[in-house]
């Protein structure tokens, strides 16, 4: 059973789990073999995967894709999977996957560490590949597929909706993962859009926007204009331009992508923005 080999590779190694990187290893084998299904790897591909941990997931991978790559912080980790497996088609990456530069891969798998959600999500936005099949903790999952309206609709939804598509499909419980998290996690899958579907949007207006979510959109920039690099001074010269913003009287949890960037353009269009 998995979770039998996580536990003897714990006491084996007399590993103590480290939170603040997020370790809280999957012990259920039936969620790890549906995250790589879903991933429909092809034998000829190569997978990306962040924070192998224990190796379970990496295996599964190991068994599907041509080559895998696998980046991990923690050395003492690295010990461990270089002592326990014999892959010859995985190369373990020792070191911070927000710093190294990722080499080329088609498809991402990984229990993410949740403390880099947002950053290691961006990240892989700016690559170029095909699927990506993550497992995040429930709460950020919930806020990256929201919708105008939802209560969850926030700055992360728009930016990563801004460049791809997104779908929560399966939610995991605590009790899949040792040690046990205070939170519940998901199954995310992400596809990024073509360069012709991708609605590139400038990130500190949407930051300004977001700064303000329950208040209308005229509001909303007019409280946060330095955010926009205006001086004071000036702002007090163009304050009215931001009346005639359009969409101005919604609010801004209730702005569609394609809205915001009408807005943008409105700002770009009387010197307002960059
Ligand atoms: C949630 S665990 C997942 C472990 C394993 N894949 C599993 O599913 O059981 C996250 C892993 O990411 C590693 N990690 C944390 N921060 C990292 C970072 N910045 N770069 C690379 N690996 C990191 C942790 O040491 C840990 O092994």
């Amino acid at each position: 059973m998995l979770s039998s080999r996580i536990f003897s590779l714990i006491s084996k190694y007399n590993l103590k789990p480290n939170s603040d990187l997020g370790q809280n290893f999957l012990i259920v084998e039936d969620v790890i073999k549906r995250e790589v299904e879903r991933a429909e790897i092809a034998k000829n591909e190569t997978v990306l995967e962040i924070g192998p941990g224990l190796g379970v997931l990496t295996d599964e991978l190991s068994k599907k894709a041509k080559k895998v790559y696998t980046i991990e912080k923690d050395p003492r980790i690295v010990k461990i999977l270089k002592n326990e497996y014999n892959w010859d088609n995985v190369e373990i990456l020792e070191g911070d996957a927000l710093k190294i530069d990722f080499p080329e891969f088609d498809r991402i798998v990984s229990n993410l560490p949740y403390q880099i959600s947002s950053p290691i999500t961006f990240k892989f936005l700016k690559y170029n590949f095909k699927r990506a099949v993550l497992i995040y903790q429930l709460e950020f999952a919930e806020r990256m597929i929201a919708k105008p309206g939802d209560k969850n609709y926030s700055r992360l939804s728009v930016m990563v909706q801004s460049k791809a598509d997104v779908e929560l499909v399966e939610k995991i419980g605590k009790g899949a993962f040792y040690p046990r998290p205070k939170v519940d996690s998901a199954v995310v899958i992400l596809e990024p859009k073509t360069k012709l579907e991708q609605i590139p949007l400038n990130e500190d207006l949407v930051k300004a926007l977001f700064q303000h979510r329950r208040k209308k959109a005229s509001k909303a920039l007019k409280n946060s204009y330095h955010m926009l690099n205006l001086s004071k001074e000036e702002f007090k010269k163009v304050k009215t331009l931001f009346d005639n913003i359009p969409h101005a009287q919604k609010r801004v949890f209730q702005l569609g992508i394609n809205e915001i960037k009408e807005i943008e353009e409105y700002l770009r269009e009387n010197n307002l923005l960059l």
